[in-house]
């Protein structure tokens, strides 16, 4: 079985590791980071994963992947979203909670959507993976992100507080990995 390598383009080493322990696992797939900070839409997460994925294959001149991650509140009707990055960034895992304060939902989910380009004039290819959960006052390791205020459902450890391999088996992103392994493994060599 020859080994097929996928650009990832991103400017989070986080989610690097993550694709990394995922898509890399069996030994099929190489993943190869390249580490550039796209430029980002405002609108629908498909719709900024989409654009994201055709400026990287723009840059790197090949086939490339992309994701963009959400974080969405039912409470808000699905925001912070696309924009959790800077709501995380301004607020912190206190002002992520308190956005809840005044309602009894805390309930979320948190979506992944990758892009796969063939090349720079190809139409991108999205995957969607996504989990569903609560949002807590933070707990665990301050690692990645909004981990440790996301308790998936079913569990008692938030996604920092789980080990790495169970946070992999049931995330977001390794729902939308499944489905864009698939769809590579359709690919001609
Ligand atoms: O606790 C977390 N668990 C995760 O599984 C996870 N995945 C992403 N994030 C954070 O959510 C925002 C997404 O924004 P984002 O998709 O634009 O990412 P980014 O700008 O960091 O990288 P990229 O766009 O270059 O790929 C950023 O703050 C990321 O750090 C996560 N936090
Ligand atoms: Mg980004």
């Amino acid at each position: 079985m020859s080994q097929r390598s996928v650009t990832f383009v991103t400017g989070n080493a986080k989610k690097l590791e993550e694709v990394n322990a995922i898509l890399g696992a069996g030994g099929q797939f190489k993943v190869i980071g390249k580490s550039i900070d796209l430029p980002e839409l405002q609108g629908e997460t498909a719709d900024i994963s989409v654009e994201k994925c055709r400026i990287a294959a723009r840059q790197i001149n090949g086939p490339v992947i992309v994701e963009d991650t959400c974080l969405c509140y039912n409470a808000l009707k699905g925001l912070p979203g696309p924009y959790i990055k800077w709501f995380l960034d301004r607020l912190g895992h206190e002002g992520l909670n308190k956005l809840l304060a005044g309602y009894e939902d805390k309930s979320a989910y948190a979506l992944c959507t990758f892009s796969y380009s063939a090349g720079p004039d190809a139409n991108p290819i999205t995957f969607e993976g996504r989990t569903e959960g609560k949002i807590v006052p933070a707990r665990g390791p301050n690692n990645f992100g909004w981990d440790p205020i996301f308790l998936p459902d079913g569990f008692n450890e938030t996604f920092a507080e789980m080990n790495k391999e169970t946070k992999n088996a049931i995330s977001h992103r390794s729902r939308a990995l499944a489905k864009l392994r698939e769809y590579l493994e359709t690919l001609p060599q």
